[in-house]
């Protein structure tokens, strides 16, 4: 075992996201992959390895069950699988309660670019009468809208609402169901599903003679090793839950 090296172990590691973040990990000097799981491996693994931090990129069923466990057997979890709302991160701060030196960093999205494109769409949110978020992605995801989109919604509307600005005008009167899109906190949000993709958002803004489009791409699954990478290292030492990686980009 070399002390100087963090120990990592990778759950969802034959997924799509999850083989980008074992090579990464594998290339990195200061980390060693001690640890991979996947669907019907247990989670003992960790705990046999002394694994310090896992990263998991597995489905948002299965995530809940993942996490619970990592917690309770003190070991920092840098997740990125998607399916968080407010009522699954209260379940998380309760487990952390009682493990008060463990850290879970929990993202949407890990990719910088799209990091920014959010705080850019929040930056815009106010000065627009409407606004709109489409998010495209490959047809293997399971969850809509995307967790980027969810939360980008999201932090539009608080926005707006901070600075008062009145609902995006609409005068829609007959529709066919789903085609103005779902609705998060007053934000329409489009989901695409599209062979060839592999993630992609536009945040569309409109008001009097003008439009600004914010548009993010991943074109590889490696745009998310970087960012996971960074939680890896930094999760440690920040106990508690982290949503986002916008603190560790001091954003
Ligand atoms: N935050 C971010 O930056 C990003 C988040 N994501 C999110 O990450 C998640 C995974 O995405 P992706 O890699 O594309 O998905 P994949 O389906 O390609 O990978 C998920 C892997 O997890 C495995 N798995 C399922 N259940 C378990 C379990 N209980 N224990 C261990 N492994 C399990 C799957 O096995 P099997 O196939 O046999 O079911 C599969 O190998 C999604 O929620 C996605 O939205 C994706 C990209 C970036
Ligand atoms: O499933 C994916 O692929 C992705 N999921 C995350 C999401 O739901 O936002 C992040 C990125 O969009 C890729």
């Amino acid at each position: 075992m070399d002390a100087t090296k963090v120990r990592v172990g990778v759950l969802g590691a034959a997924g799509k996201v999850g083989q980008a973040i074992c090579a990464a990990v594998d290339a990195a000097s200061d980390l060693e992959l001690v640890a991979t799981v996947d669907k019907g491996d247990s989670l003992d693994a960790f705990v046999n390895s002394q694994t310090q931090v896992v990263v998991d990129f597995t489905h948002p069923d299965v995530v809940m069950d993942n996490l619970h466990f990592l917690v309770e057997n003190g070991i920092h979890a840098v997740v990125g699988t998607t399916g968080f709302d407010d009522e699954r991160l209260d379940r998380v701060r309760s487990w952390l309660a009682d493990r008060p030196e463990v850290g879970v960093l929990i993202a949407p999205n890990f990719a910088i670019g799209a990091v920014l494109s959010m705080r850019f769409a929040q930056a815009a949110a106010r000065f627009f009468d409407s606004v709109e978020v489409i998010e495209l992605h490959h047809p293997n995801k399971a969850d809509a809208p995307s967790g980027t989109a969810y939360r980008t919604a999201r932090l539009i509307a608080q926005a707006r609402a901070e600075a008062g600005v009145a609902p995006s005008p609409d005068a829609t009167t007959t529709e066919l169901d789903g085609a103005r899109g779902g609705d998060v906190d007053g934000v329409r949000v489009h989901s695409v599903r599209l062979a060839g993709l592999v993630a992609h958002q536009e945040v569309l803004l409109g008001t009097q003679g003008e439009t600004l489009t914010i548009r993010h791409d991943s074109i590889d699954r490696s745009s998310f090793a970087p960012g996971v990478l960074l939680g890896v290292r930094e999760i440690g030492k920040r106990p508690g839950l982290t949503v986002g990686i916008d603190p560790l980009l001091d954003l």
